[in-house]
């Protein structure tokens, strides 16, 4: 049993049982029993041995002595284990006093280095705070008293309506197992600035029943944007910011999967500049970036939201359009074909050189049923369209998904 609660038992049983009046009454009641037949006994006893009054009345007095001696040291006695038992109870009382008081200084001294606040809350929809320490303010940018028991500005109130909803089913799960919950979402500051935390909670249940959260929330906005950071280069070309090749070969797997789950078609696209080289070594390879940055924007701005663009290497180009038959796909293609070729590509230098593609296209299911064979239909329609004299589109042939998928 833990201690305190053992003292608590002691000390309601010692309430229950044990009140200073009953205890006070039963003394009472002993002394005035003990008193009443010590005086009647050592009355009779004395008269009986000795009958001369005189003697007698000696007798009674140092009878009389006796009793006020005896009934003293008890007293005594009494008095003395009491008082030492108040002193050690009051002596305790001090020390715990002074190890709470340490307690709390040490807390408080916790809370104010903490990189972030600690907090405790109501669990309802608005999180309203009932204590947040004072690494609110710089977390934040609210002061403690601007939070606490603020249902207008609310903590709530500075998450995301659909990080909200999210946090209250997290924390709901977590409560319902009885475990302590780990979340991450956005915050807005009281500057507008946006950072992003990571907190740690649990519930507790109060005296009366009802269930509030304390827990930490941390600022891990650094975290997040060197974790956006890597993402953008594990999948991103650094030079047009396109998919890159990694990236591409994920969409076309996942769009592809899709596609053959609802069984609807989805074209790719594989576009390849015609004698890309001339640029380069007529215009240097500086201006041949600008030309291949100009182009990567052309064409990510002329295709629908749905559709994934991306640079496979070199100047070749891939795009991967779900839900896009085989006639739409080449009306894509030859689209993006005039709009490269109407729009001369800046050189970087504030000149311009004309530039055309050629485009191949492959349709599932009719080309191919994979994403690498749909590739090598796409590929091998686009060197179509390079050896019909370049600048136009070139459909995959339907034969070839026999050697394809072989
Ligand atoms: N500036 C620049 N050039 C690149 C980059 N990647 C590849 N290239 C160039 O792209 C050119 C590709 O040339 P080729 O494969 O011979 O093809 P092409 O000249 O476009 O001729 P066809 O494809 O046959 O029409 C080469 O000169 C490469 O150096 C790049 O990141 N920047």
């Amino acid at each position: 049993m833990e201690p305190t609660r053992a003292k608590h038992q002691g000390l309601s049983t010692l309430n229950d049982n044990q009140t200073p009046l009953r205890r006070a009454s039963w003394a009472a009641l002993v002394y005035l029993i003990a008193g009443v037949a010590w005086i009647a006994f050592s009355d009779s006893v004395a008269e009986a041995w000795f009958p001369d009054p005189e003697t007698l009345s000696v007798v009674q007095t140092w009878k009389g002595f006796f009793f006020v001696l005896t009934t003293g040291l008890v007293l005594f006695a009494v008095l003395f284990r009491q008082l030492a038992k108040d002193r050690a109870l009051l002596s305790l009382q001090h020390s715990q006093r002074q190890a709470l008081r340490n307690r709390e200084r040490q807390l408080q001294v916790l809370m104010d280095n903490l990189p972030g606040m600690a907090y405790r809350c109501r669990y309802d929809p608005q999180w309203t705070m009932l204590f947040v320490s004072q690494g609110c303010a710089s977390l934040t940018g609210y002061e403690p008293e601007e939070l606490i028991e603020n249902r207008v500005t609310s903590y709530a109130s500075l998450m995301d309506d659909e990080d909200s909803e999210r946090i209250f089913c997290e924390v709901k799960a977590a409560l319902a197992n009885d475990e302590s919950f780990s979340l991450e979402y956005g915050l807005t500051c009281k500057d507008g600035s946006r950072i992003w935390v990571w907190e740690r909670g649990r519930g507790v249940e109060e005296d009366d029943g009802t269930i509030v959260l304390e827990g930490i929330v941390l600022d891990i906005t650094d975290r997040k944007e060197l974790e956006t950071e890597l993402e953008e280069l594990a999948t991103r070309d650094p030079l047009t910011g396109l998919f890159n090749r990694r990236e591409m070969s994920k969409v076309l797997e996942e769009e592809l999967e899709r596609a053959r789950r609802y069984q609807r078609p989805m074209a790719l696209l594989w576009i390849d500049f015609d004698h890309f080289k001339d640029v380069n070594d007529t215009y240097g390879h500086a201006a041949g970036d600008s030309v291949l940055r100009s182009v990567s924007r052309l064409l990510l701005g002329s295709v629908r939201s749905v559709d994934s663009v991306g640079r496979f290497g070199g100047e070749e180009f891939v795009i991967v359009l779900p839900e896009m038959d085989l006639d739409e796909a080449r009306d894509t293609a030859e689209r993006l074909r005039r709009r490269v070729v109407e729009a001369p590509q800046p050189l970087g230098d504030g000149n311009t050189v004309p530039l055309t593609i050629s485009v191949g296209v492959a349709v599932y299911p009719e080309h191919a049923q994979n994403a690498a064979a749909l590739c090598a239909a796409a590929d091998k329609a686009m060197y179509l369209a390079k050896d019909r004299g370049r600048n136009c589109v070139a459909m995959a042939h339907l034969h070839d998904q026999v050697h394809n998928e072989s």
